[in-house]
């Protein structure tokens, strides 16, 4: 069985390298940090969202940036559309899942803001309706996706495809790249900043 969970361990490094080797999608991690860092220096916030893992990853980011990251500092806004049952449920009953994040997003998302959605497929519909709202609103997307990016990536202002086809090491690297993020966003704008 050691075998088998070398290998496991082996296939997320290996996704993780190709990453790391693929210059054109560093630059669009690093296109999404710098957009984040301008609008909370405008006072602006991220929201994210996505299903099951992705929802864990969403609230995990969240969580990152109000609470704190790295070093203590002022608490940045941020939030995940993932953790309020009485809307999730609510709008679900009464709207459909596909509506649960744009319905809140139309309400609680304003321009200058930034949306980031989280999916291995690219093709959840309740984050594709929330693209759409997001577009009517002045919102800039994200998009955090796998395998051939989906219909997320063809609709969002960035998106960052994780160059794999299997769940768990897209998963795996979606929360690198959030941890990076909180990293650069933090330093940017209460530490010393980070190499350019
Ligand atoms: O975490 C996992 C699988 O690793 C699951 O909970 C997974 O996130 C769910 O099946 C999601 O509904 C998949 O949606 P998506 O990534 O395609 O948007
Ligand atoms: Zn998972």
């Amino acid at each position: 069985m050691k075998e088998y969970i070398k290998d496991q361990i082996k296939k997320s490094y290996e996704t993780k390298k190709a990453i790391y080797e693929n210059d054109e999608l560093l630059g669009k991690i690093e296109q999404v940090a710098k957009l984040c860092v301008e609008l909370y220096r405008c006072k602006n916030k991220t929201i994210l969202a996505g299903n099951g893992g992705s929802a864990a990853d969403a609230q995990h980011i969240a969580a990152e940036l109000v609470g704190r990251y790295g070093f203590d500092r002022p608490s940045l806004p941020s939030l995940s559309l993932t953790t309020d049952t009485s809307n999730l449920t609510a709008i679900g009953n009464d709207y459909g899942y596909d509506k649960v994040f744009s319905r809140q997003l139309e309400g609680m998302g304003q321009d200058g803001d930034i949306f980031i959605g989280i999916s291995t497929s690219g093709n959840s519909l309740n984050i594709i309706n929330a693209f759409k709202v997001a577009k009517e609103k002045n919102i800039k997307t994200v998009a955090l996706v796998g395998r051939d990016g989906g219909e997320m990536a063809k609709l969002a202002d960035v998106a960052i495809i994780i160059p794999s086809d299997a769940t768990p090491r897209i998963q795996e690297s979606h929360i690198l790249i959030g941890h990076i993020l909180c990293d650069i966003i933090e330093k940017e704008i209460f530490g010393e900043g980070v190499a350019k």
